[in-house]
């Protein structure tokens, strides 16, 4: 049977990575005999409004060239449409892609899972009645990824590192009051994480182990450690070795509730909103490519 599929693409993504790779991406689909109608976005609305076209159109299915802020706003429609969704990735971070274990720098491999046709339905966070596809931020790391956005140079995830370096010459910990399931925790910490997946900020496993289809939010919270501390604790992050370190407490629930005045909460690495923030879980909402 012939399938028709949309290819949807955000060339601005990776500071331009989503346009140069599109056309090799397209060729693959097509030499594989797949239908191919690219979409390519001119602003962040496109993304949904196309979304919602091809949902409507009865096509077979959509594959998203883009980051994690392209998958977020696709997210948004393509939740619970039942439409299989592929991702390229092209962005700095690709945290989602990372957890399903799409190839990241392999944009043809990645077309390959399209291609092949497997599929698997994976959860999604959601809170500020949006659908979240990797990690709830708020804390010290809402400060960096804010600090990261505003970046222009370095290009890749180095600049999370350096953003890093620079908030920490100010921080103090914050007073949080967490609740996971109804049980109250309140303390100082450095930050909260709630996710689905396990990384952000380009592979830190800020919630490692988590599994993308546990039907479970992942909640990591990072006591108060002095900066010399923090700063051994984030190249861990990336390992993973951090876990079982005193400063680090790990929760799993369902519904998480973070408090701490004046904070933005950051969600897929863009501004959710203000906390107080609740995060729910939406159990196999997106069905995806793997
Ligand atoms: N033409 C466009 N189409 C879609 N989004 C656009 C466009 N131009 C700018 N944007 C902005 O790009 C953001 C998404 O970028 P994306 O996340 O795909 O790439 P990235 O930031 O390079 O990667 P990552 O999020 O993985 O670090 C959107 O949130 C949107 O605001």
């Amino acid at each position: 049977m012939n399938r028709r599929i949309a290819l949807v693409v955000n060339p601005t993504s990776g500071r331009g990575r989503g346009a140069r790779i599109a056309p090799a991406v397209r060729e693959r689909l097509a030499a594989a005999g797949l239908t191919v109608d690219v979409h390519t976005t001119t602003c962040a609305e496109d993304v949904g409004r196309i979304a919602a076209e091809v949902v409507a159109s009865g096509a077979d299915a959509v594959a998203l060239i883009g980051g994690d802020g392209t998958i977020h706003l696709g997210a948004q429609v393509l939740a619970n449409s039942g439409m299989p969704f592929g991702v390229i990735p092209a962005g700095t971070g690709n945290d989602f892609a990372r957890g399903l274990g799409v190839p990241l720098k392999d944009p043809e491999a990645a077309a390959d899972l399209v291609i092949a046709g497997r599929t698997r339905a994976v959860d999604l966070a959601v809170a500020k009645d949006e659908f979240i596809t990797t990690v709830v931020a708020g804390g010290f790391d809402s400060l960096v990824n804010k600090r990261a956005n505003a970046m222009s140079w370095p290009k890749g995830s180095s600049r999370y590192t350096v953003a890093t370096l620079a908030e920490l010459r100010t921080f103090t910990p914050l007073e949080y009051v967490v609740t996971v399931d109804g049980e109250v925790i309140e303390t100082a910490a450095m930050l909260v994480a709630v996710g689905t997946g396990p990384t952000y900020g380009g592979g830190l496993q800020i919630c490692a182990g988590a599994e993308i289809d546990d039907g479970m939010l992942d909640v990591t919270i990072i006591e108060p450690v002095s900066r010399m501390t923090l700063l051994q604790l984030f190249p861990k992050l990336s390992k993973g070795t951090h876990v079982g370190h005193p400063a680090v407490r790990a929760l799993r629930g369902r519904s998480v509730r973070i408090e701490s005045p004046g904070i933005t909460a950051y969600a897929d690495g863009e501004p959710l909103g203000p906390l107080p923030v609740d995060v729910g879980v939406a159990p196999g909402a997106l069905t995806v490519f793997h």
